[in-house]
């Protein structure tokens, strides 16, 4: 059978010293899905989707992309390879234009006379276009990044990912510190990017979040993957009960219960 995963992760172990920060983890991302990453504090999330992002060299483990195996050297070279890590810090230049910013690093240039001159107005054109396919609001594409709110300039870096034509899109707590209205422009941004037939990976302490945009849920706890659920076949409180790892305890002692003595 053919490989049909756009993204998986076998066996990854990634060490810091002592710390088994993720001890034989498996993930798996299927075309245009949204896949939430849960856990508690300190569970793995953040080293497993910077394993993804290409910033950690994990210790042992395969890693396939479209069903070939990949090993990303740098955030660069997996975006390169169309898998967009937007971290929490976002990585924008706070006093560059939004074009800019969506641009940065990959500017488009014309020739005039055989000199390279920084193609502004095509650059802004595509920046717009992008902004409406995901319906984001901005007052002018001249503005500077640092006077949006925190919801306009995630649109901002999901758009910078969308330029590149990324079909992966990894968010790290994209709702975090926002206002109501903002989270919901956030989540609509999400469902957009699923419709256009990204996949997402979404981490998020915020259940209701989980349960609002991802079809399936992967839960990590100390550093293993003790979960991979179906959205709309669980409930929040067994997504709960997972990441303080109660559903463990709860199905270890139903085997024992099970098990004649
Ligand atoms: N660079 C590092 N050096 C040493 N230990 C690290 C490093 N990064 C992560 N760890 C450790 O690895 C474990 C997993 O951390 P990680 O940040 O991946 O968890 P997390 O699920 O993202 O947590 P949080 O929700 O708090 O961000 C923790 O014990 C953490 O202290």
């Amino acid at each position: 059978m053919p490989d049909t995963l756009k993204i998986s992760m076998q066996g990854i172990v990634k060490r810091f010293g002592g710390v088994v920060a993720l001890d034989s983890v498996d993930f798996e991302l299927r075309p245009g899905e949204v896949m939430a990453l849960v856990g508690d504090n300190g569970a793995g999330k953040s080293t497993l989707v910077k394993t993804l992002a290409g910033a950690h060299t994990p210790d042992e483990g395969v890693m396939k992309l479209n069903g070939e195996r990949v090993r990303f050297t740098s955030p660069q070279d997996a975006w390169n390879r169309g898998v967009a890590t937007i971290f929490q810090e976002l990585a924008l230049a706070g006093k560059m234009t939004i074009a800019d910013n969506i641009f940065l690093g990959r500017e488009v240039t014309r020739k005039v006379a055989g000199i390279a001159f920084l193609d502004r107005r095509a650059m802004r054109r595509r920046s717009k276009e992008l902004l409406k396919e995901l319906d984001v609001v901005v007052p002018d594409i001249h503005t500077w990044v640092e006077h949006l709110s925190g919801g306009q300039r995630q649109g901002v870096a999901i758009a910078r990912a969308l330029n590149i034509d990324a079909d992966v899109i990894v968010m790290d707590e994209p709702t975090a510190a926002l206002a109501v209205a903002e989270v919901r422009k956030v989540l609509e941004f999400i469902k957009t990017l699923r419709r256009q037939g990204k996949s997402v990976v979404l981490i998020s302490h915020n259940v209701q979040d989980v349960f609002e945009v991802s079809d399936r849920i992967t839960v990590l706890r100390r550093g293993r993957r003790i979960g991979l659920l179906e959205t709309d076949k669980t409930t929040p409180e067994e997504v709960v009960g997972y990441i303080t790892g109660a559903a463990e305890t709860k199905s270890r002692r139903a085997v024992a219960q099970e098990t004649p003595a």
